[in-house]
């Protein structure tokens, strides 16, 4: 069951086309991550779903709510969009208080300032947002975003701007609400916080999307290589030959030494295939670390694709 689908959703400024057609399908309680560079059209995509934007064609549904009935599905929401703003002389309660006020929620004052705490604002619950920084400013915008315990959660770059402390924090928070159920949309330009966190990845380039999936398939997509390092017993070299050519089925590139090799395979699935050859072979593997291309290294090699496509 989906939380979220999209059909052919475009918008244009002007002659400018910035999201061209995407049809996206988000699974419901998953946490998914929405990555693109800078201009790409992630806010302008979250905008039209969360109705700050009217879209110029295409449809979505939320939650199994149409797009244009926005209002029956918007208690269900929570939004922290790319730019929050407050009232200067407010504190950070006193918005809370007027903000479920507005979603008519029937909330004490000790949930609202647990709110606070949770996003890390305990020692600033009585402070004017004038005063805020811009990383208190966000945490505010995600306590505005989580008051009305959301069955769908848009974070708009959560973390930037946000200090190291405070990104573990929130990262933490995140991981809970999703583990009570909540589907989380999420755009960062932090790739390992969306590694970390999101069990399935869009990437979005020229307004459209490029690729989609979780990690494995996104890895299998780019076909960047697994490279294997083994610590191992000594005596491999009298067995150069041989083991090269046990391996040759399984592997890519082979690099043998008397107690270090290193290995290139095309999938996971080989590296219990080559842990037997080693055995079989009486080298005992003392280490085998497996470096896989991080998503950094396939959003990096996206133009690459595109380009000798
Ligand atoms: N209201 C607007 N009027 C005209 N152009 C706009 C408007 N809003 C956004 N754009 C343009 O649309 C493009 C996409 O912007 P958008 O903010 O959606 O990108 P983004 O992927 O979220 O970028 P970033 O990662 O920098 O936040 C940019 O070229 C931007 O200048």
């Amino acid at each position: 069951m989906e939380a979220l689908n999209t059909y052919g959703l475009s918008k244009k400024f002007g002659k400018k086309t910035v999201v061209n057609g995407i049809d996206l399908k988000v699974d419901k309680g998953i946490i998914f991550g929405f990555l693109g560079k800078n201009g790409a059209g992630k806010s302008t995509f979250i905008n039209m779903l969360t109705g700050l934007l009217e879209p110029t064609s295409g449809s979505f549904e939320i939650l199994g709510h149409k797009g244009n009935d926005l209002k029956a599905v918007q208690p269900k929401m929570g939004v922290l969009p790319d730019y929050s703003s407050f009232y200067d002389d407010l504190t950070a309660l006193d918005h809370l208080k007027y903000f479920s006020k507005v979603l008519k929620l029937s909330l004490t004052k000790k949930d609202l300032i647990d709110t606070l705490k949770r996003v890390g604002l305990e020692d600033a619950i009585h402070v004017k947002t004038k005063n805020f920084s811009f990383g208190m400013k966000k945490k505010l915008g995600i306590a505005q975003a989580i008051i009305n315990k959301p069955e769908i959660l848009f974070l708009d770059e959560p973390t930037s701007g946000v200090d190291a402390n405070s990104i573990l924090n929130i990262h933490t928070l995140i991981n809970e609400i999703a583990a009570k159920g909540t589907t989380i949309f999420l755009t960062s330009h932090n790739l390992d916080e969306v590694e970390k966190l999101c069990d399935e990845v869009a990437i979005m380039n020229n307004g459209m999307v490029q690729t989609q999936g979780n990690m494995k398939q996104l890895r299998a997509y780019y076909k960047k290589d697994i490279t294997l390092y083994i610590k191992h017993s000594s005596g491999l070299e009298e067995l150069q030959e041989k083991m090269k050519k046990d391996l040759s089925v399984w592997v890519k590139d082979v690099k043998l030494g008397d107690t270090f090799s290193e290995i290139s395979i095309e999938e996971e699935n080989f590296i219990p295939e080559i842990n037997k050859i080693f055995v079989n072979n009486n080298i005992d593997v003392y280490r085998l670390e497996v470096d896989e291309p991080s998503l950094e290294e396939i959003f990096l090699n996206l133009n690459e694709k595109k380009h000798s496509a």
